[in-house]
């Protein structure tokens, strides 16, 4: 089991205020998202492969149940779907380390998109589709149950102060979500590096009796997935890492 180290408490930002109460108002009605849409810098690399990439590995978002396997085009291989998958380097190495395994990648950022799509082609990788859209719809909406064999959640954003928590990504009603979409013995792994979204995760990861942990709290960070420079930047600063791992039972 990991020993928790003491974080760095967040600094305020008036920006973030900012971009959440604009969000409030768009979304007014709408149930609370996870994020905000940020504008972000397209690079020429990232427009490109946006060009060329996303009509070979995007999966537009619709409201009706997707066949995994004919979206793959194949039958035999676990299907993993990654929420967040930010600018996409740990999503390509992964996929790059599992050949066997394919990965449906979600993510709303377009400049993040472009990044996994321009690294999808420099790698020359298969096993990798991505849908940009809110992963509450793509799972309520495109998902079978019991289609999924793993879910990965790396860093979520931990919204830090108390009266953004509704925002966290991870709740008792999206984990239930979740669990029905994963198959029986598929798995969800979280990462994370702030020590109280650790708590409050494995609080409610515990508390979901669909899931069974695979460590008695915290578990070893699996090999398959590798180490952020920005964790490595972290780790060499004495901030910790925690890796939750849970099966469907
Ligand atoms: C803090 S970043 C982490 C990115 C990446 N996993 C990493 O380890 O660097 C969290 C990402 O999750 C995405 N995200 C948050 N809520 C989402 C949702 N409901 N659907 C799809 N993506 C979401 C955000 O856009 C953001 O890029």
């Amino acid at each position: 089991m990991r020993t928790m180290t003491k974080l760095n408490q967040p600094e305020e930002s008036p920006v973030l205020d900012a971009a959440v109460n604009a969000d409030k108002v768009a979304l007014k009605g709408r149930r609370i998202r996870s994020f905000v849409l940020r504008q972000g810098r397209v690079t020429k690399g990232q427009a490109h492969a946006l060009e060329v990439g996303r009509p070979k590995f995007g999966i537009d978002y619709v409201p009706e149940i997707i066949d995994l396997n004919a979206k793959f085009n194949r039958t035999d291989s676990k299907k993993i779907l990654e929420i967040g998958f930010g600018m996409g380097e740990t999503t390509a190495k992964i996929a790059q380390t599992l050949p066997e395994c394919d990965f449906l990648a979600a993510e709303v950022h377009t400049p993040g998109v472009g990044a996994l799509l321009k690294l999808i082609e420099e790698l020359a990788l298969t096993n990798i589709r991505i849908v940009q859209h809110d992963v509450v719809d793509v799972l309520q909406n495109m998902l079978a149950d019991a289609s999924l064999d793993g879910v990965h959640i790396f860093f979520p954003d931990p919204w830090h102060k108390a009266r953004h928590h509704k925002r966290r990504l991870i709740q008792a009603g999206f984990v239930k979500l979740l669990c029905n979409k994963l198959k029986v013995g598929g798995y969800l792994h979280v990462a994370t590096d702030w020590q109280e979204y650790a708590e409050w995760v494995l609080d409610v990861l515990n508390a979901e009796p669909q899931l069974q942990n695979t460590a008695e709290s915290y578990a070893e960070k699996p090999s398959y997935r590798p180490l952020t420079k920005f964790e490595n930047r972290g780790i060499k600063l004495g901030h910790g890492v925690w890796d939750m791992v849970f099966k469907r039972q």
